[in-house]
């Protein structure tokens, strides 16, 4: 059974909204990645499913479990995208202050938080939060999604904003954790790492899921394979509108399947040429993105731009608890 269902999500501020009709079900163990534009919604989705902000309609679940509920804040971890850090606690003051919220004894506590912040190499564990860099704060703030120990992780941009070695820090920490078990929600600006982690994607655009799959059945969608065919004449004539161009003496067809390819050498034949070379080019996750984002965007949303007024988000860590 999934661990986290999420159906018809919906969250509108005043006219206009910032989610719609999202659904999708995640298993456990699985590495599920949210991507989309800035504004797309990925945040907001995140929040409803971490029982931050109420939605207008629909439901999430976290382990048949609705937000908010005790027996679900237990199992989940919130990394929110800005980490509300008490900036005059030291590192180790505040992770000890979050497990003593979540009620974990205090020698596995201790031990939990000496081994979380060993593999993410954090020094200055003593140090004032305040005096800590971006980097440190950042994985003082996965360490405290992690102190009560959660079955679900969910991850709002982790590594937005940081240098490639914590980066990497962070993505190979996210891996690990998924190996050990954990279900992760992801999301991310860098599709790089959205695709080299995760099981699964949703791409969101203006508040809705245009794509969601695998990597490769999104590929497989909306950017397959491409086949560039080099041969010593033009037989693009034999697939009407399709691309060649002329490279030194070649001339080179991009045809997008194996039947064309087919076609292509038929016709390469039938004129006495020969083929000198096939090579396949596969789009990355950006590529895609790109084509899906400005697809959607052509198609267009019936959505008004009224921005309104904040709704009373819940990022105090207490309350969080408490929710
Ligand atoms: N509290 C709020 N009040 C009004 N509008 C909001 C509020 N929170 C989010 N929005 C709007 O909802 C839309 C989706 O925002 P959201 O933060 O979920 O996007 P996002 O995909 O996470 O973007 P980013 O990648 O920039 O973080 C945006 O247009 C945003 O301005």
């Amino acid at each position: 059974m999934a661990i986290v269902e999420v159906e018809n999500l919906r969250k509108e501020y005043g006219g206009f909204a910032a989610v719609e009709g999202s659904t999708f079900s995640i298993e456990r163990g699985e590495v599920f990645g949210i991507v989309g534009p800035n504004g797309a919604g990925k945040t907001t989705t995140l929040k409803m499913i971490a029982g931050l902000i109420e939605p207008t309609d629909g439901t999430a679940t976290v382990a048949g479990h609705t937000p908010g509920e005790p027996a679900m804040q237990r199992r989940l971890g919130f990394l929110p995208e800005e980490s509300p850090l008490y900036e005059e606690m030291t590192a180790l003051e505040y992770l000890t202050f979050f497990a003593d919220l979540y009620d974990v004894p205090s020698e596995v506590a201790r031990e939990r938080i000496d081994r979380t912040l060993d593999r993410l190499d954090l020094e200055h564990r003593t140090r004032r939060i305040g005096n800590m860099s971006k980097g440190m704060k950042r994985k003082v703030a996965i360490a405290r999604a992690l102190v009560n120990d959660p079955e679900v992780l969910i991850f709002d941009e982790p590594a937005s904003g940081l240098d490639p070695l914590t980066t990497n820090y962070i993505i190979e920490f996210t891996r690990e954790l998924s190996e050990a078990g954990k279900t992760i929600i992801f999301s991310a600006h860098n599709l790089f790492h959205v695709e080299s982690i995760c099981d699964r994607v949703a791409v969101m655009n203006h508040g809705r899921i245009v794509a969601r799959g695998t990597v490769d059945e999104i590929r497989g969608t909306h950017g397959g394979t491409e086949y560039h065919v080099y041969a010593t004449v033009d037989a693009s004539h034999a697939l009407g509108e399709i691309s060649a161009s002329r490279e030194n003496d070649q001339v080179r067809h991009v045809v997008g399947g194996m039947d064309d390819v087919e076609s292509i050498r038929e016709a390469v034949d039938a004129e006495g040429g020969r083929i000198t070379d096939i090579q396949t080019t596969t789009p990355s996750l950006e590529e895609i993105f790109l084509e899906i984002a400005s697809g959607s965007d052509a198609e267009g949303t019936a959505r008004s731009d009224t921005e309104t007024e904040a709704d009373a988000d819940t990022t105090d860590p207490e309350e969080e608890l408490e929710a």
